[in-house]
């Protein structure tokens, strides 16, 4: 059925953020039951000459609107349920003779020395390479060629990189940035979802704040926390790469499980040996190649939680020492 002759109620069911597009024209809808026909022809003429707009304008800028939200929707239909990495060539030209796909909620970490080709790996992905990058590699989405358009659009992107630094210049309080990022991503219950990023983020930070915090009040660790619940809940990317997550004021093994949580696929280049093993299994590059997978065995998170143990102590420390006191 042709926009124009549905109820503007059954419209707004559908589409709760097509009331928007009314609200920021400037016109109230105090009748959903009708249609936009009727109620474009009821609107006062004065009211639309103050407003510079016409009656057409409005209808043909209502269906734009409709149609790329719909665009939206479809691309959010592409779910990414898995990435298949298949090789190429390492840098000394020999063929890396791989085939492995990284399903939906799952982490892996990828190590190797300064140099190896952890990054490029990264872009690969990022890039969804078809043998068209250094290491001739091909990425495929839910085991398939992605669709070329997928490849160069700007609407859809796979990966969302989480940085180290993140400092807010902004002049807005933590729930203002969050509405204008769900609103920007077309999200429907914008004040709900903000509300479940602010506690998330409370999650994973070692201090606490509220919505009304002001983004540049935020500590590093705050900071680095709200971007962090912000990627998993609201970023529409199935693909979350790392580099690296300071451990200062962050509970990572929390970060994580919130992106697992969501179904993201993460995947982390880290030197530290606890990043490393808090994924499922991590890949060994060398020379530019894959050269291993493996996965993270019992006796290796049993290590783990040593390692967290020794890395607490030694923050611990690092907290005494900046206040000035004595160790013992
Ligand atoms: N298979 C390959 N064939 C050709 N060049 C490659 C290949 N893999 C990586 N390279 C190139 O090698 C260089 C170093 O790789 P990269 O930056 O990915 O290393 P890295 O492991 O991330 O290093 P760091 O740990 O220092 O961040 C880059 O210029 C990259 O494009």
């Amino acid at each position: 059925m042709n926009v124009v002759e549905m109820k503007l109620r059954d419209i707004f069911e559908k589409q709760p953020v097509a009331k928007d597009f009314f609200d920021s024209i400037g016109i109230e809808i105090t009748d959903d039951n009708l249609t936009l026909n009727q109620y474009i022809e009821n609107v006062d003429e004065e009211k639309l000459e103050d407003l510079g707009l016409s009656k057409e304008f409005i209808i043909e800028n209502f269906k734009e609107f409709l149609n790329n939200l719909q665009d939206i929707e479809s691309n959010e239909l592409q779910q990414v349920k898995s990435i298949t990495i298949i090789g190429g060539y390492n840098k000394l030209g020999e063929k890396e003779d791989i085939e492995i796909e990284i399903k939906a909620g799952e982490i892996v970490s990828i190590v190797g020395p300064t140099g190896s080709g952890k990054s490029r790996l990264l872009a690969d992905i990022e890039w969804m390479a078809q043998g068209d990058t250094p290491t001739k590699r091909h990425i495929l989405l839910n085991g398939e060629v992605p669709d070329r358009d997928l490849r160069f659009s700007s609407e859809f992107k796979l990966v969302a990189q989480l940085s180290q630094n993140m400092n807010f210049v902004i002049d807005l309080s933590v729930r203002e940035f969050l509405i204008l990022h769900a609103e920007s991503r077309y999200v429907q219950n914008k004040e709900e979802i903000v509300e479940k990023v602010i506690e998330k983020a409370n999650h994973l930070a070692g201090e606490s704040f509220t919505g009304d915090t002001p983004l540049t009040s935020l500590s590093g660790g705050q900071s680095r926390a709200l971007m962090i619940a912000d990627t998993a809940i609201l970023s529409k990317s199935p693909i979350i790469l790392i580099d690296e997550i300071e451990n200062a004021g962050i509970d990572r093994k929390k970060a994580l499980d919130l992106l697992v949580e969501e179904q993201k696929i993460v995947l982390m280049a880290t030197h530290d040996p606890i990043l490393a093993l808090m994924g499922d299994k991590r890949f060994v590059i060398s020379h530019g190649g894959i050269v291993k997978i493996l996965e993270t065995t019992k006796e290796e998170r049993e290590l783990l939680k040593k390692l967290e143990e020794l890395d607490k102590t030694l923050l611990e420390y690092r907290n005494r020492l900046r206040l000035g006191e004595r160790l013992s």
